[in-house]
């Protein structure tokens, strides 16, 4: 039987490239591109995959043919299969999964033979709390595969629950919630939400080796010669169980490889433990583990730091010298304003080479600031794991309105714009386009691309798509709100600032709170609109705030065609490196955010620093250093 080879290493101890070439070779040697696949828990590892492959010397056109995905997609393709090729629609946002939740919940309370009423403690109707937990919960039920949900309906107990470190009516809410999620269909369920296909596909596998049956589903990958995972950190028990059956064809190589202090999925049932000898168990092929730990990626200086903040051996193995420097500030506008000066260095430095310029951020409200001096300061920029803040849905609302009351469409015209803005007023609004009666069958979406065409290149429309779609079918506190909005503007004198009493006219703060589900994203969305009261305090008054903010947006999307640097989330970045790595708002409570888990924080922050090239620039708070800084050995300057 073919070997297993499990590599454990440090960041940068060439894990990817390592894998990189294991395909390279099977290639050169012959292996058939069907023959091969290359699975990842996320997108970034994907396309970090694919610039290895370049990296070690195959053409671009070659990298094409590979099957380079994720755990996720995989299984989707593989359900399609299953499936008939019926597409089965995905719901990945919490505020479209919140109403099966509450249906889920409704009917949990009508069971009238629930065996442990007293164990039941009912959420208050709309408690948005409640919904963000119970999905957090689900995914992790579902990513460790610990609820057997076939069990038969009495069979599930207050015990079990406490087991399991779960309420017991979470239980019960996600059973109810995975009936409506079947959704009678005896074939295909009726959604599917964030990693389900991979949870579905597990479910389906394990099912079918309890029932002895074998499943060579279309599109399975017949006849496996290289297995490759990266990331392999990020696992969970579904992904785990797609993987053992991968494993089942005796002549497939298999080499996994991952870093134990890199797992930032934990909350999705991630665990570096299925690095270890659990595989060699449940396949029983030969298994050869390697541990590496030289970074060929930074130098010593960085390697150090890294090293002390995980506490573990991380040595340099390469001859690159990596710069790393500690900047204070004092506050955001001081911090934006330094990392300005340091990205034109960086960019005076290399002026061929900004793409290899990247910001991390930990929170994407951070972006508002950052932003707003890359314009200012000309510094073209991509984003990535994070959209731009003038096309965040609270913002966009908000500027719609603006162009509206101001008659100034010039910048929403560009037709993605205009379908975030209809998706803003669908999530705050509760606007919803008319059902076709000739037409049941065409849901919101295919009305809302229609809708959308009379705008295309034409927003002057808005105010007529705010009239008959919006307001004329908005809830009385909704339309209240917006025209309240509109006529404080409208009624505002020439010169007049007035963008502070629009903004308390349509009370935002009431739209988040009926809209969004999740915590930490209500907290982004209020300090958006937060950092916008901020930055229109800078203009004489709103109509020249508004033209500032629309010149923005329009330079913003002029900027994508050239070269320009990275701004992204710490977690889209995972698997890539920049030459020059910039990390602002090192604040406590910020990083680590204080409401995350503590492991998870302290993983992506070492994901990080250790994508750093030549050069790691921390920018950290003057009076609040975040802790993580200190646990690297570092200080800040005098
Ligand atoms: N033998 C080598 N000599 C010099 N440089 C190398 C060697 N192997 C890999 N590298 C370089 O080291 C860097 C890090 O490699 P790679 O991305 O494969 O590491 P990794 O272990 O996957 O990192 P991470 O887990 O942090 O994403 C890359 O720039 C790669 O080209």
């Amino acid at each position: 039987m073919a070997p297993t080879l499990l590599i454990q290493a440090r960041a940068g101890a060439a894990k990817t490239t390592t894998l990189a070439l294991r395909l390279a070779e099977a290639w050169s040697r012959g292996a058939a591109p069907a023959d091969c696949l290359v699975l990842t828990a996320t997108e970034a590892a994907c396309d970090a995959f694919r610039e290895a492959l370049v990296a070690v010397g195959m053409p671009g056109e070659a990298v094409q043919r590979f099957r380079i995905e994720t755990f996720e997609n995989f299984a989707a393709t593989i359900l399609l299969g299953l499936e008939d090729g019926a597409k089965v629609p995905r719901r990945l946002g919490p505020e479209e999964l919140r109403e099966t939740v509450w249906q889920a919940v409704r009917q949990v309370a009508e069971q009238e033979d629930e065996r442990w009423p007293e164990d039941i403690e009912y959420p208050s109707e709309g408690d948005s709390v409640f919904v963000a937990e119970f999905l957090d919960n689900m995914l992790w039920l579902k990513g460790t595969l610990k609820l057997q949900l076939d069990a038969p309906e009495g069979a599930l107990t207050p015990d079990d629950a406490l087991e399991m470190g779960q309420r017991y009516m979470t239980l019960r809410t996600l059973r109810a919630y995975e009936r409506l999620r079947a959704g009678g269909h005896p074939d295909r369920p009726a959604f599917r939400g964030p990693f389900d296909a991979t949870y579905d596909l597990a479910r389906r596998l394990l099912l079918d080796r309890e029932d002895g049956i074998a499943t060579p589903a279309p599109g399975w990958p017949a006849r496996l010669r290289v297995l490759l995972v990266d990331e392999m950190h990020d696992m969970n028990e579904a992904m785990y169980q797609v993987l053992l059956h991968l494993l089942a064809g005796r002549s497939t190589f298999f080499t996994g490889v991952g870093d134990a202090d890199q797992v930032i999925h934990a909350a999705a049932g991630a665990d570096a433990a299925f690095m270890d000898c659990r595989i060699d168990r449940d396949t029983r092929r030969s298994t050869e583990f390697l541990p590496l730990s030289a970074s060929f990626r930074f130098g010593p200086t960085l390697a150090r730091a890294a090293a002390r903040f995980i506490d573990k051996r991380l040595d340099a193995g390469g001859e690159t010298a990596t710069k790393l420097t500690v900047a204070s500030y004092t506050d955001e506008t001081d911090c934006a304003a330094q990392l300005l000066d340091a990205l034109k260095a960086g960019r005076k430095a290399a002026p061929r080479n900004a793409a290899g310029l990247a910001v991390l951020l930990r929170h994407d409200h951070h972006s508002i600031a950052i932003e707003n001096a890359l314009v200012h300061g000309g510094i073209a920029y991509r984003t990535r794991g994070l959209e731009s803040y003038l096309l965040r849905p609270e913002v966009l609302l908000v500027r719609c309105l603006l162009a509206i009351a101001t008659r100034d469409f010039a910048s929403l015209e560009g037709r993605d714009t205009l379908s975030r803005l209809v998706l803003a007023f669908m999530l705050f609004c509760g606007t919803r386009f008319d059902e076709d009666p000739e037409r049941p069958e065409a849901g919101q979406a295919v009305l809302m691309a229609e809708a959308l065409r009379d705008f295309a290149g034409n927003a002057e429309n808005l105010p007529l798509f705010l009239q008959n779609h919006v307001l004329r079918k908005a809830e009385p506190g909704v339309a209240r709100r917006l025209r309240a909005a509109l006529a404080v503007v409208a009624g505002a004198a020439d010169g007049e600032s007035v963008f502070d009493r629009f903004l308390d006219a349509l009370d935002m703060p009431w739209f988040i709170a009926q809209a969004l589900v999740r915590p930490e994203r209500r907290a982004g969305a209020l300090r958006h609109l937060a950092g916008l009261r901020a930055l229109a305090a800078h203009y004489p008054d709103t109509r020249s705030f508004f033209g500032h903010l629309n010149e923005t947006a329009v330079r913003q999307a002029g900027m994508k065609r050239s070269g320009a640097i990275t701004l992204a989330s710490a977690a889209a970045v995972k698997g890539l490196e920049f030459r020059e790595v910039f990390l602002p708002f090192l604040e406590q409570g910020e990083f680590p955010y204080e409401q995350g888990r503590k492991a998870d924080e302290a993983n992506l922050f070492y994901v990080a620093i250790t994508r750093a090239r030549q050069s790691l620039r921390l920018f950290v708070h003057a009076v609040r250093p975040s802790e993580f800084v200190a646990q690297a050995g570092l200080k800040l300057p005098d």
